[in-house]
């Protein structure tokens, strides 16, 4: 059967408050969707002589050798969907894509197990906004206006990226995207509370599984629902079930999905009436762009607060009410009439926020806010107009993130400020300068949402 083209398309995340102690279910995560999306169009294969090909192809076309072709067939004892990379580089693991790979056996299963085990062939095509990846200099200082989806030129592994969330978005926008082309309208639908609910708990199971672990979610949550205070997710409900293709996995996948069977119903936590950014204020991210993810800085941080309790324990505290507060002191600020309320004490939230941070990285050993990511948050801080700015997320040499007054003078300040700026991170001890810039995004309140698919014409293969 063939099915009418269809577009969705998922918002980046920025952890602003509740690195590290979203991961523990007492805490939560102030967490805003920014405003660079990756799309995904999903439509019917173009058979050349009529020839049907079994195989669904998916398509990164700003990237180099972003082509991944499954072949899928349903599997006996209730395993689900499982798909096959049918190119022989991926064979050799040279270019398989696990997001995408993971994405679409999930996705499959669960529709064919709720609908049409019978699942026609497609073409699908990802396009993400260009802040997702530090343009290249040359891009950058060019004075002609760039393409709404820049060709990068390179292989994904080799683009820089800057921290939006690439995956999550990825993972979500994908999902969404086949649930709408393959389900009709009365089985699953974006535009309702429990469509959004069963394609959040899919798009979970999905990223999990890619990422070989259960993190907190709250990327893939805020990829589904947008800005909002989050609670994560029992881990349990999701380290139970089996891979793709073993006994069970389909009917497994079900109960994850519509929160029934042994599963029950998720405990995750979404406020979105908590989170409210004041008219005349924006979030800019501001991207380090020589820098280094320390790997293992999570692992580290649990193990230190594990061992040393006593230790952690207040300054988890601390940091919770300070990252409420903000919430709270943004809200207020936007539903207050009184314009001359001043953002003294959302500054002072920051601030806290701050001391909180740097207390954890003293103690624990790990740079979350690293001294050369201080002085670039304090040189920030002390522009007029700038109310505060945070290492957001696990922190380390990742983009930071300000909230600002929405002003030309503001931002043309931030950006001479950082033009001349010479980076210093500490890599292994060697000291690399680096370019920091300003990205296009700030915050976006809306999720997961439909998009039209005739809207990316050129940039389809
Ligand atoms: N445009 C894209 N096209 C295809 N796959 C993509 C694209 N962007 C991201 N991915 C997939 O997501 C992976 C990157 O995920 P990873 O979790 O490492 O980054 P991220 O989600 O951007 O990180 P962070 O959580 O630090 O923001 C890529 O290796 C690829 O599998
Ligand atoms: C450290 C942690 O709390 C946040 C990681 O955030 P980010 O990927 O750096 O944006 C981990 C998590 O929540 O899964």
């Amino acid at each position: 059967m063939v099915h009418d083209a269809v577009a969705v398309s998922a918002p980046g995340k920025v952890l602003l408050a509740g690195g590290y102690l979203v991961l523990d279910r007492a805490y939560t995560g102030l967490v805003f969707g920014l405003d660079a999306r990756i799309h995904v169009v999903v439509e019917d294969i173009q058979t050349r002589n009529g020839v049907t090909l079994n195989e669904i192809v998916v398509n990164s076309p700003q990237f180099l050798g972003a082509v991944w072709e499954y072949g899928y067939r349903l599997t006996e004892r209730d395993g689900g969907i499982k798909v096959t990379p049918l190119r022989v580089d991926a064979d050799l693991n040279l270019n398989r894509n696990v997001f995408v790979e993971t994405a679409l056996s999930y996705a499959l299963t669960y529709i064919a197990t709720v609908s049409s085990p019978v699942i026609s062939p497609a073409s699908v095509t990802i396009l993400a906004d260009n802040d997702y990846y530090s343009t290249p200099a040359d891009v950058a200082n060019s004075s002609a206006t760039p393409p709404r989806f820049h060709n990068f030129g390179v292989p994904i592994s080799k683009a820089h990226k800057t921290g939006l969330g690439s995956s999550a978005a990825l993972v979500t926008a994908f999902t969404g995207a086949l649930l709408t082309y393959y389900f009709p309208k009365r089985i699953l639908d974006l535009s309702t509370d429990s469509g959004l609910r069963k394609l959040h708990n899919l798009a979970q199971a999905a990223h999990c599984a890619a990422q070989g672990k259960v993190g907190s979610g709250f990327d893939v949550a805020s990829a589904v629902y947008g800005s909002c205070l989050y609670r994560r997710f029992s881990p349990s409900i999701l380290s139970h079930h089996v891979e793709p293709g073993k006994a069970k996995f389909a009917s497994q996948l079900r109960d994850i999905v519509e929160e029934t069977g042994e599963t029950g119903s998720w405990d995750t936590e979404i406020r979105k009436d908590a989170v409210k950014v004041p008219k005349g204020l924006r979030l800019v991210m501001c991207d380090v762009s020589c820098g280094s993810q320390t790997p293992g800085m999570v692992k580290q941080v649990l193990a230190w607060r594990k061992e040393e309790p006593e230790e952690a324990d207040p300054i988890w505290t601390e940091l919770q009410q300070a990252n409420e507060s903000l919430a709270t002191e943004l809200k207020a600020l936007a539903e207050s009439a009184e314009t001359a309320l001043g953002y003294d004490r959302v500054r002072q939230c920051f601030t806290r926020i701050r001391q909180g941070i740097r207390s954890m990285s003293e103690k624990s050993g790990v740079p979350i806010e690293p001294p050369s990511q201080s002085e670039l948050i304090d040189a920030c801080e002390a522009v007029p107009g700038v109310i505060g700015g945070v290492v957001p997320g696990a922190g380390g040499y990742d983009a930071i993130s300000l909230l600002i007054q929405d002003k030309d003078e503001t931002v043309n300040q931030l950006r001479k400020l950082l033009a001349d700026w010479e980076f210093k991170g500490e890599v292994d001890g060697e000291e690399g300068g680096g370019r920091v810039s300003m990205l296009g995004v700030r915050e976006e309140m809306v999720g997961v949402r439909a998009e039209d698919p005739k809207a990316y014409g050129d940039y389809l293969p």
